[in-house]
């Protein structure tokens, strides 16, 4: 089954392939990001210059992919897409990289998952514009080095932490993004709307924005599953109330969290005391991945106070209890000094 609050990409994400945004002016939110990458893009074109490499991380659906497109849009130059996984071998990285044009953009997503062999043949490539290729096998074998043209590598990850860190070295721009406020979703659901020529008013837009757990890819899955609703069970327009309704029916209450959420935070607090509990303990108590527990669900609780990452594990926070109706565990008392 896939959820509906999953920031994973799925087959009905091709729809949103209509819905990203082509120029930084219409990329909303991430004024830090896109401040940084507006002047260094200005400045690589008044120099005629290739773009410095820039890092782009955070947690999925926050909108990495449609950035890289964007400052290859603005660079006025090609991009070619790849991801780590995908690489197998040296030479497939070889081959992508003669194959570039002077100031292309090379777009490598989930880069933390490059092999490093290839990894290896990425620095100088990164750095010289040099690629040092290894041709025989043996006494025999010998090393050529290729001129590669100037290009710019953008790199996306979910974890910069993964990244090795001369390979985070060589990127002259890192940029972190952030969960959108409830306003910029709320502004990204009426742009989509409009686009798929549905009606929603300010207030069902903000309902939306308020439960899409601070990120663009599900508010705009929501707003075509509560269009779904509007249409079949009200007159079409996405109001509070159909949107309230429409997201109650889908199970998606007022924080945003669906059932894997709950899952975590309940099994936490019923299973585990509140805490600390070890991720990987979690995640088999659930039956999910750590590694998707700590990619997709982890961020957005965190960062909204519902759980403490800690040394000896995972803690719900009084916020969570507070959430699902549950008195807090008092705190050890005269401890504290
Ligand atoms: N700033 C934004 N303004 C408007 N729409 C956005 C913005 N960021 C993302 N979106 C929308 O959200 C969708 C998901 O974004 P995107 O695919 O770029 O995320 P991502 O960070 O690459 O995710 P992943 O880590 O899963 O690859 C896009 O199709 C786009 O429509
Ligand atoms: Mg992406």
């Amino acid at each position: 089954m896939t959820r509906l609050i999953s920031a994973d990409k799925s087959e009905d994400d091709l729809l949103e392939a209509s819905l990203r945004p082509r120029a930084l002016s219409d990329y909303v939110g991430q004024e830090k990001a896109k401040g940084n990458l507006g002047l260094f893009i200005d400045a690589a074109r008044g120099r005629g210059e290739a773009l410095d490499h820039v890092l782009l991380y955070g947690p999925p659906g926050l909108g990495k992919t449609t950035l890289a497109n964007i400052i290859a849009c603005e660079m006025g130059v090609n991009i070619k897409s790849t991801s780590g996984p995908v690489i197998e071998r040296p030479g497939d990285l070889a081959a992508i990289l003669t194959n570039l044009e002077a100031h292309d953009v090379l777009f490598i997503d989930e880069i933390h998952r490059l092999s490093h062999v290839v990894e290896e043949i990425l620095y100088p490539a990164m750095e010289d514009f040099q690629l040092d290729i290894i041709i025989g096998q043996g006494p025999s074998a010998r090393t050529i080095k290729l001129d590669l043209p100037k290009f710019t590598l953008v790199g996306a990850t979910t974890r910069a932490g993964l990244l090795s860190s001369p390979l985070r070295d060589r990127f002259g721009v890192i940029s972190r993004l952030e969960f959108y406020t409830h306003e910029e979703l709320a502004f990204i659901i009426t742009r989509s709307a409009r686009i798929f020529g549905m009606a929603i008013a300010p207030d069902g837009a903000m309902e939306l924005a308020r439960r899409s757990r601070g990120t663009p890819r599900i508010a705009n899955r929501l707003l075509r599953r509560v269009r779904d609703f509007a249409q079949v069970r009200a007159d079409g327009v996405i109001t509070r109330e159909v949107a309230d309704q429409a997201l109650a029916l889908l199970e998606i209450d007022e924080m945003g969290f669906d059932m894997m959420d709950r899952a975590i935070l309940l099994t936490i607090i019923d299973k585990f005391g509140g805490g600390p509990v070890g991720l990987d303990t979690i995640a088999a108590a659930i039956s999910e991945e750590s590694d998707t527990i700590e990619d997709v669900y982890e961020p957005f609780l965190i960062q909204n106070g519902f759980l403490n990452r800690t040394p000896r594990g995972r803690v719900a926070t009084a916020a969570a209890y507070s959430h699902f109706g549950r008195i807090a565990p008092e705190p050890p008392q005269g401890k504290l000094f």
